[in-house]
């Protein structure tokens, strides 16, 4: 197996089996917190639902994006130049400036985008993982993993609205209301419960189909377990953690933690470290690639705060500022993670 490329080596593999584990171990925390939290507190009062929310800023979270500038040129084993810089700083200054504009001027549409956009981008970072980590053998066709992109992204983004609607409507009005309180409205038909009914019998079908696609494309049903493991676990989760919390341990614990693994195994120094199972300096190396434009990120959100028409002056404006925030730095980073998919072949499989 040794072909001295960097992905037959030894090293690379047993850095795989780390990242694997260590990513299966997060999503594993994020369940097991997530539910056990709400067994022994019920129901949280919102302002210790943001704190973990609030610790995705610095904790994992916001990080995660923060290598950006670097994974491309990784990801083909050259050295980060100057135009690879300009690349990525062009793509988050016109996505993320043009998608800025929409949400001053159509903030119900810019959320309705939001929620797609996350959708597919969790959905991209879970097949990544299950196609890469996993070794998901069930996953051979452009189709399974378009509908598994669906399905995985979709959990966090429905099931809270089956579960949650009034929660659901809460944060929505906390990000719309930063621009134009009166615009929410627009967006009210979706927690009725004729629109849930029919979201929650679509997406259940496509979940369903998802599972027995995969099921039926193999014989090796170890990955097809760990997948099917955690599509009823996230589902389950998402049903019974208050939203604000879930996507507070989620997104951290679950999509970057499986993200800042995979630069890691772009990484040649970092992947030595996860091999020989050193994970503080392997950690460290990221957390300093990450930290200069984390305090880039943190001025995006000082200056949303400045720009936005209401004055932030509660816990509710500093969540919607900080999922704004959020937003308008993820579509850059989408379109970053999808070129990195492309250069993988995640989606031009074998089968
Ligand atoms: C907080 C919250 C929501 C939205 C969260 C979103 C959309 C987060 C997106 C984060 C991203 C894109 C991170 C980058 O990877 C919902 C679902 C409305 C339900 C109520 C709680
Ligand atoms: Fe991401």
């Amino acid at each position: 197996m040794s072909t001295g490329t960097a992905d037959g080596a030894p090293n690379a593999i047993d850095a795989r089996t780390t990242a694997a584990r260590l990513a299966v171990l997060g999503g594993v925390a994020t369940l097991l917190l997530g539910v056990s939290i709400t067994a022994v507190a019920g129901t949280l009062p919102r302002s210790v639902q943001f704190l973990s929310l609030g610790l995705s800023v610095l904790f994992l979270g916001v990080p995660h994006g923060a290598v950006d500038h670097l994974v491309l040129p990784r990801a083909r084993d050259a050295p980060v130049t100057h135009r690879d810089l300009a690349l990525v700083g062009g793509i988050y200054l016109v996505a993320g400036g043009l998608y800025a504009v929409v949400w001053w001027l159509a903030p119900a549409v810019a959320f309705a985008a939001f929620i797609l956009l996350t959708l597919t981008h969790w959905g991209q970072g879970d097949v990544y993982a299950l196609v890469a980590l996993v070794g998901a053998d069930h996953l051979e066709t452009r189709v399974s993993r378009t509908l598994t992109l669906i399905v995985r992204g979709g959990i966090p983004m429905l099931v809270p609205l089956l579960a949650f609607p009034a929660e659901y409507a809460f944060v929505t009005r906390a990000l719309v209301g930063l621009f134009d309180p009166a615009a929410a409205t627009a967006l009210e038909f979706a927690f009725e419960p004729e629109a849930r009914l029919a979201l929650g019998i679509g997406f259940a079908t496509l979940l369903v189909a998802s599972l027995a696609l995969g099921y039926r494309a193999t014989d090796d049903h170890g990955p097809w377990l760990i997948d099917a493991g955690e599509t009823l676990g996230l589902v389950a989760y998402f049903a019974v953690v208050p939203p604000i919390l879930a996507i507070g341990l989620y997104f951290p614990l679950w999509h970057s933690l499986r993200h800042i693994l995979r630069t890691m195994l772009l990484d040649g120094r970092a992947t030595d470290r996860l091999a020989r199972g050193r994970l503080g300096p392997a950690f460290g190396r990221f957390a300093r690639d990450a930290a200069p434009l984390t305090v880039g990120a943190l001025l995006v959100f000082a200056g949303l705060a400045l720009a936005v028409p209401t004055t932030p002056a509660t816990t509710t404006d500093l969540l919607g500022l900080y999922l704004v925030g959020i937003a308008i730095l993820t579509l850059p980073h989408v379109v970053v993670v999808t070129l990195l998919d492309l250069e993988a072949g995640i989606w031009t499989p074998r089968g």
